[in-house]
C-alpha cells in the first residue's frame, strides 16, 4: 500500500514515495518568470531546450512509488543540472551555463545588454537552484533512512542532432555514470542490458556523462547510485521543425516508454535486493 505524500510549493513538486528511487526531473519546466520572460528575444526560443514531456513519458514512475523531484522553473532561468559556481561541465567543448545566454545551438537567448549578471545570477541560485538541491539531498536522506541503497535517476532528453554540441546522430539511450563514478558497475550493465534488448540504441559515457546532478550526488560507497538518461527525442516524439514541439502524443511514446517502465522497475528491484 502507498502512503506518498505530494508536496508543491508554488514551482517545486515533490513526491515523497517508499521505494529506493529518487527520480529527478530538472529539465521540463516551462515556467519564465515576467522579470526574465520581458529581457528574452522569444518564448519559443527560451523553450527551445526543453526536455519535451518528459515528464509525462515518466509519469508511470509514481505507480512504482518513487520519490519524484520536479521544478516548474524553465532551464532557461537555472540550469539546476550545472555546476552552481558556473563552471563548465564540459572545459573547452560547447555546453550551456548555469544561466544560459544562448541556446545549445548558440543563439542568443536575450536582447543584446539583457543578460543576467553576476547579483542576479546569484539571486537565482538562491530562489531554485538551492531548494531543488535541497529536496533532491533533504530526500535521498530519507530514503536512505530506510533502504541500504537507493537508485537516483535523472531524466533527460535533447534532439537528436545538434551539430554545436555533438557530431552525427545520438543514440536513443544515453546512459551517463561520470565515466563509472556514479554508479555501481552492476547497476549501470543492468540498465544496459534493458536498453540493449529493446532494439533502441544505446550508448554509456559517450557525449552526455552526467550533469551536476549526477556528479554532485552519485556516491556509490555512500549507498546513492546515480544514472543520468539522455533520450534522443526521436524515440518518444517527432523531432522539433523550426522552435515548436508536437503536442505529447502517447501513442507515439508508448514503444519507448515500455522499454523505460522496465528500466526503472529493474533499477528499484536492484536496490531492494
Ligand atoms: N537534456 C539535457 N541534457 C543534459 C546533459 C548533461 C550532460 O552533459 O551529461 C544537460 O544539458 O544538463
Amino acid at each position: 500500500m502507498m502512503n506518498a505524500t505530494e508536496e508543491t510549493i508554488d514551482w517545486l513538486t515533490i513526491r515523497r514515495g517508499a521505494a529506493p528511487l529518487l527520480v529527478s526531473l530538472p529539465h521540463t519546466g516551462t515556467t519564465l518568470p515576467d522579470a526574465v520572460a520581458a529581457r528574452l528575444l522569444s518564448r519559443s526560443r527560451a523553450l527551445k531546450d526543453t526536455d519535451w514531456w518528459i515528464d509525462r513519458l515518466y509519469d508511470f514512475a509514481a505507480a512504482l512509488d518513487a520519490t519524484i523531484v520536479h521544478t516548474a522553473i524553465s532551464r532557461t532561468v537555472i540550469d539546476v543540472n550545472r555546476d552552481p559556481s558556473g563552471a563548465s561541465l564540459y572545459p573547452g567543448q560547447a555546453t550551456t551555463g548555469l544561466c544560459p545566454t544562448t541556446t545549445f545551438d548558440g543563439d542568443p537567448l536575450y536582447h543584446a545588454g539583457q543578460e543576467p549578471d553576476q547579483a542576479e545570477i546569484e539571486r537565482r541560485r538562491d530562489a531554485y537552484f538551492a531548494p531543488y538541491h535541497a529536496a533532491l539531498a533533504s530526500e535521498i536522506a530519507r530514503l536512505r533512512g530506510s533502504h541500504e541503497r537507493i537508485v537516483v535517476y535523472d531524466c533527460h532528453s535533447i534532439r537528436s542532432e545538434v551539430p554545436r554540441l555533438f557530431e552525427g546522430t545520438l543514440p536513443n539511450f544515453n546512459i551517463g555514470t561520470n565515466d563509472g563514478r556514479s554508479a555501481a558497475p552492476e547497476l549501470t550493465a543492468l540498465a544496459e542490458a534493458i536498453c540493449d534488448a529493446s532494439g533502441f540504441s544505446r550508448v554509456t559515457n559517450g557525449r552526455f556523462k552526467g550533469g551536476w546532478i549526477t556528479r554532485s550526488l552519485g556516491d556509490p560507497a555512500g549507498g546513492v547510485h546515480a544514472i543520468q538518461m539522455e533520450l534522443a527525442c526521436r524515440g518518444y516524439m517527432d523531432e522539433l521543425a523550426g522552435d515548436e514541439p508536437a503536442p505529447y502524443d502517447a501513442d507515439r511514446a508508448a514503444p519507448m516508454r515500455a522499454v523505460l517502465v522496465e528500466l526503472l522497475t529493474a533499477l528499484k528491484d536492484w536496490a531492494g535486493r
